[in-house]
């Protein structure tokens, strides 16, 4: 098994770069999650680095192999695609074995890595039904054995739960976060559900327009986010962020009846613009005259949220999980503890530290 490590990878389609010099190091053994908006890049970089999209400049590195030239069937990596792309006239079984018979292995071999594949998955009931009479998420798991199968240096994800349904996609979720523990093998996979990014992840790649905002682990990136797009990405639902002004060493925001909010962030000078970030989870709500209003409350069970509009037209979502019985339309103050803003300069809506 092998790491993948990229330097100054680069990709461009005619005169249109949408990867800038990317510069990543997955480790061996690491699940790694590319996270971002759609068009940011992501399928791009993993078919890269699967060898199905050329690199234009830059290199590749599997292991201690520079792969950057290296035919993708050469690369000792497997793809999961979205679309399961099953042969529909073969049995599951076949379709698990098919790559190994491709390439000439000896049937018993075959039939033991295919045995080994099904039992992680739980696929002995299936082995020889058509893909047809198969659920979407089972299909996605043969699409998985196939290739486990292979028994490739490095498993490669394009966004393997997209065709299946909520409930679904948390089961299968779950049973690839298992099988990245049971097979141990490194693991790079894309999705743009940052819920999909937090389970799964042991490194975060968050992307940008083809540029790595930040690298991280998951909860380095929810707590320490270095930049207003990664601190709106990572943490559902997302941070709210209001528009303060630097007064007398303070943060006031207009939004809430000019509260002030101290910190011991270095603050740009007077009079300057910054954005104050707080998580949903860290506000809260009491009846008065605080400069907003509560416009909607969604009620999930043992959480509301609280969807708020305040006087200056900023929108803030409060998770609330008391059982207040406040009716929509009421005027609200909205609460939070000074320690947990985070604040982003307002022009490069970099981290203020
Ligand atoms: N063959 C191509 N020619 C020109 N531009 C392309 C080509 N393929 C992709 N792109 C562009 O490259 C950028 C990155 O695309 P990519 O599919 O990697 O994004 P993504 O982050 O995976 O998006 P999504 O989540 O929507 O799949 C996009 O702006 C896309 O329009």
């Amino acid at each position: 098994m092998s790491g993948v490590t990229l330097s100054n990878a680069v990709k461009k389609y005619g005169d249109v770069q949408v990867i800038h010099d990317i510069d990543l190091q997955i480790d061996n053994g690491e699940f790694c999650v590319f996270v971002g908006p759609s068009g940011c890049g992501k399928s791009t970089l993993l078919r890269m680095i699967a060898g199905l999209e050329e690199t234009t400049s830059g290199q590749i590195r599997i292991g201690e192999r520079d792969v950057t030239r290296v035919d993708a069937s050469e690369r000792g990596v497997a793809m999961v695609f979205q679309t399961y792309a099953l042969y529909p006239h073969m049995s599951v079984s076949e379709n698990m074995g098919f790559g190994l018979r491709m390439n000439g292995h000896p049937k018993q071999v075959i039939a033991e890595k295919v045995a080994e594949a099904s039992r992680i998955l739980q696929l002995d009931d299936y082995l020889d039904r058509k893909p047809k009479a198969l659920s979407g998420g089972q299909r996605q798991r043969v699409a998985i054995g196939r290739a486990i199968v292979r028994g490739p240096e490095v498993f490669l994800f394009d966004e393997p739960l997209s065709n299946l349904d909520a409930e679904l996609r948390v089961d299968m979720r779950v049973e690839i976060a298992r099988l990245h523990k049971e097979i141990g093998a490194t693991m790079i996979y894309v999705t743009h559900d940052q819920v999909e990014a937090m389970t799964l992840a042991d490194k975060i790649v968050v992307l940008r327009a083809g540029v790595i905002e930040q690298v991280g682990s998951p909860m380095d990136l929810y707590k320490d986010p270095d930049n207003k797009f990664v601190a709106g990405f990572i943490g559902s639902p997302a941070m709210n962020f209001l528009n303060g002004t630097v007064r007398g060493g303070k943060v006031v925001l207009s939004s809430l009846n000019n509260r002030e909010v101290t910190t011991e962030v270095m603050l740009p000078a007077e009079g300057s613009r910054v954005i104050v970030g707080v998580r949903p989870q860290h506000l809260s709500i009491s009846a008065g005259n605080g400069g907003a209003v509560l416009d909607l409350r969604e009620r999930l069970g043992g959480v509301s949220y609280d969807y708020l509009i305040a006087k200056t037209g900023e929108k803030i979502i409060v998770e609330n999980r008391t059982e207040d019985t406040l009716p929509e339309s009421s005027e609200v103050i909205v609460g939070f503890g000074d320690g947990d803003a985070m604040f982003f300069d307002a022009t490069t809506e970099k981290r203020l530290r």
